[in-house]
């Protein structure tokens, strides 16, 4: 987490996508996040759902490499710029990835409910990740794909579990529905504010009560 300019060095703050650029004095605060899963889970959707509110069905078209998009997103009175890296999830790309791992400060870690080898693959995941990443880095489970109910491999308990085994939030997400895809980004956001603003007098942010608190709020429509 840094300030306006920090996160991404001097000079002309980088765009992802063909993004306008995020100038400093759009944002008090920046971090970066990372999505990463096998390839097929949806991190590009889940990225395009929370940074432009739309979901490209259709063709599936594995990203190459590593892509990046800016979204500014205000927590209690603070404007967070937070820049998504978007991963490709094929094994050949994984040197590329690797190498961006230890600038991350947040790590959003999908696999897709209809695909138990994306489930099963988690904990090399988080071999990677504990291998790669900053050691105190904040990582989030996410089960996408959650609105294909009638094709679902792994059940919700299955995920809570490995979750609480790791200590790391959890939640089903659909990047089709955009459920609960905001709630992740922002518990991100104020869990980044926190670390870098929050007097050490006031209580800890507790991400997982926030994310258990923000999911009862809206279990009228949710899957997870
Ligand atoms: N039903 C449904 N389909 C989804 C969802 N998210 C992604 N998809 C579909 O899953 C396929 C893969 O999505 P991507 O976002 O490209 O997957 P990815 O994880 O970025 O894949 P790589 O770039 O190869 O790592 C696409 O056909 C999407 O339309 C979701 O939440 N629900």
């Amino acid at each position: 987490m840094s300030g306006p300019g920090g996160a991404a060095g001097s000079g002309t703050p980088p765009t992802g996508s063909g993004d306008p650029p995020v100038l400093p004095r759009d944002y008090e605060l920046a971090g970066k996040v990372m999505l990463l899963g096998d390839s097929g889970v949806g991190k590009t959707c889940f990225l395009l759902q929370f940074k432009d509110g739309a979901f490209l069905s259709g063709t599936f078209i594995a990203t190459v490499g590593i892509d990046f998009r800016n979204k500014v997103v205000a927590v209690d009175g603070v404007k967070v710029k937070l820049q998504i890296w978007d991963t490709a999830g094929q094994e050949r790309f994984r040197s590329v990835t690797h190498a961006y791992y230890r600038d991350a400060q947040a790590l959003l870690l999908l696999y897709d409910i209809t695909s138990k080898m994306s489930f099963d693959n988690i904990r090399a995941w988080l071999t990677e990740i504990h291998e790669y990443a900053q050691k105190d880095v904040v990582i989030m489970l996410l089960g996408n794909k959650a609105d294909v109910s009638s094709e679902r491999a792994v059940r919700t308990e299955d995920g809570a579990s490995l979750a609480r085994e790791y200590g790391v939030p959890f939640m089903e997400t659909s990047a089709k529905t955009g459920m609960n895809v905001e709630l992740a980004f922002l518990a991100i956001a104020k869990e980044l504010k926190q670390r870098a603003v929050q007097p050490p007098e006031e209580p800890r942010f507790q991400i997982h009560d926030y994310i258990e608190s923000q999911k009862k709020k809206s279990s009228c429509c949710a899957f997870a």
